[in-house]
């Protein structure tokens, strides 16, 4: 099949590079420059895993390439598809400004039938309002599919070559074949539905994600108050095949470029059919005050004072293994305490450029090692759980830190490894293990 893919971001080039390793001969568009030239040079703009050298492989098969012509790589495909941004705008509303400019481009590249697919995760009747642009402006033949995307960052390779499942909505029962075709080497769970059912999915799988997360960071901060561990009882939860294990995992709650924007937009969608989601909007409340736990707890060990104190960060990206810094916890924890007249050095494995990119410079030493961060350092805050801090010694820790306070924001520690330290340790809803803070032992009153 001839692809041709728009916007090579964490989905568009994910999937047009896995695509092309498929076998098809794809052609990734996007309008920003350097993308472009990162990739024609053999490169990829993002971090992740696996992801160059496929990419690689493609190009040197003669199956993949790379422009900013969209015009041109429109002309003679089989299938389109829009992977463009679709960020929140101040409401909470996707942002759909980017679909509607590439389904214009498109119509006016158009030269023979081919399916056009929106990958981007848009709001219901968006699938429709693309098909009504291109028909507006071209009166050559097309069928519109909604192909929602599952991808996580981090994982995005494996996800998209072993997916859970592939959901197609469709109004043409032959569009919806041949698009089931090209995913079935991949999974024999291709679901086909309505167009406006594959819509709201993608932003219900979501929506039910993020719900897992902050109903697991509330159960954490009462098993803090009567003395149980989150550990335990989300484990023993996730015995339950009808709960399941995944996101039962506390801490500071969810961030990235998905759930944020996503939960907000299901949100707006429902308060446009005069819909209250009263839970999703608890879930958001939730989420946004667990990430300012961290900052709680410091002022609460400082006595309220943070100013002049040297505090280290270690994570700046949503998530480990990405460079993303989307709405990443640690931009609105770093601010406050930079607002907050804390010296703050912190470091990522990956994530250091990206998050000066968004965060500006002031107010931050950037170290190039987690030790070099947690170096003189009063508290040390783990906000990601990369890889490389579970392996750090924490005896070599202590000695590095003026004073051993160690707030471990998503329990990446266990007891076993604080043995023989004298770290002061909290982490998100497990008392037992917290060492030295008080305050949010169990308060029972019978
Ligand atoms: N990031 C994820 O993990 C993920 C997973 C599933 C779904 N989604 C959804 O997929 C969509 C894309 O997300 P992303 O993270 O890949 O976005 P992104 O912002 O990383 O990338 C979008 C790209 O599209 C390009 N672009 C915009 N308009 C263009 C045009 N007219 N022609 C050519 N290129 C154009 C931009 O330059 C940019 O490089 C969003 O709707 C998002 O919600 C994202
Ligand atoms: O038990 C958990 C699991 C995740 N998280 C946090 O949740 C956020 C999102 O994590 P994850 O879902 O792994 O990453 P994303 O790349 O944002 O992927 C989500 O968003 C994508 C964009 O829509 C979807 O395609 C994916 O299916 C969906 O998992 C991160 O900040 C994680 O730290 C937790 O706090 N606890």
């Amino acid at each position: 099949m001839k692809i041709a893919v728009i916007g090579t971001g964490y989905v568009g080039l994910v999937s047009g590079i896995c695509y092309a390793e498929l076998g098809h001969a794809v052609v990734c568009v996007d309008k920003d420059p350097y993308k472009i030239a990162t990739l024609q040079g053999g490169g990829v703009p993002i971090y992740e895993p696996g992801l160059e050298e496929l990419s690689r492989r493609g190009v040197a098969a003669g199956r993949l390439r790379y422009t900013h012509d969209l015009q041109e790589a429109v002309r003679g495909t089989d299938l389109v598809i829009i992977a463009v941004g679709t960020p929140p705008l101040p409401s909470g509303e996707a942002d759909l400004s980017y679909i509607d400019a590439a389904a214009a481009e498109i119509a006016d590249a158009l030269d023979g039938y081919a399916i056009v697919a929106v990958k981007s995760t848009v709001p219901v009747g968006t699938n429709e309002r693309v098909r009504d642009l291109i028909r507006a402006r071209t009166a050559v033949p097309f069928d519109s599919v909604s192909l929602p995307e599952f991808l996580r960052e981090g994982s995005a390779v494996r996800d998209t070559l072993e997916p859970d499942r592939v959901v197609i909505g469709a109004d043409s029962p032959a569009a919806a074949e041949r698009i089931a075709e090209l995913h079935r080497p991949l999974t024999q769970k291709v679901m086909v539905t309505d167009i406006r059912s594959a819509e709201m999915l993608k932003y219900a799988s979501n929506a039910f994600l993020a719900t897992k997360i902050s109903f697991i960071n509330e159960i954490a901060n009462i098993c803090e108050k009567v003395g149980a561990d989150v550990a335990e009882v989300a484990a023993g939860m996730g015995l339950d095949r009808r709960i399941g294990p995944a996101f039962l995992g506390a801490g500071i709650g969810y961030g990235g470029s998905c759930f944020p924007k996503d939960t907000r937009a299901l949100i707006q969608i429902a308060g446009h059919v005069e819909y209250e989601f009263k839970l999703l909007r608890s879930v958001v409340e939730v989420n946004r005050d667990q990430r300012m736990r961290i900052v709680r707890k410091l002022e609460t060990i400082f006595g309220g004072e943070l100013r002049s104190k040297t505090i280290g960060v270690w994570g700046l990206s949503f998530k480990p293994n990405t460079d993303d810094v989307r709405e990443s916890p640690a931009l609105e924890i770093m601010r406050h305490l930079v607002d907050s007249g804390v010296r703050v050095r912190a470091y990522d494995p990956i994530a250091t450029p990206s998050f000066r990119g968004l965060f500006g410079d002031g107010g931050v030493v950037w170290c190039d090692g987690a030790l070099e961060a947690a170096s003189g350092a009063d508290a040390l805050c783990l906000l990601t759980e990369w890889e490389e801090f579970a392996r750090i010694d924490l005896r070599r820790l202590q000695e590095t830190m003026r004073r051993p306070i160690l707030i471990d924001g998503r329990n990446v520690f266990k007891e076993s490894d604080l043995a023989g330290t004298a770290f002061i340790y909290y982490s998100i809803g497990r008392p037992s293990l917290n060492q030295g803070i008080r305050e949010e032992m169990p308060i029972l009153q019978y």
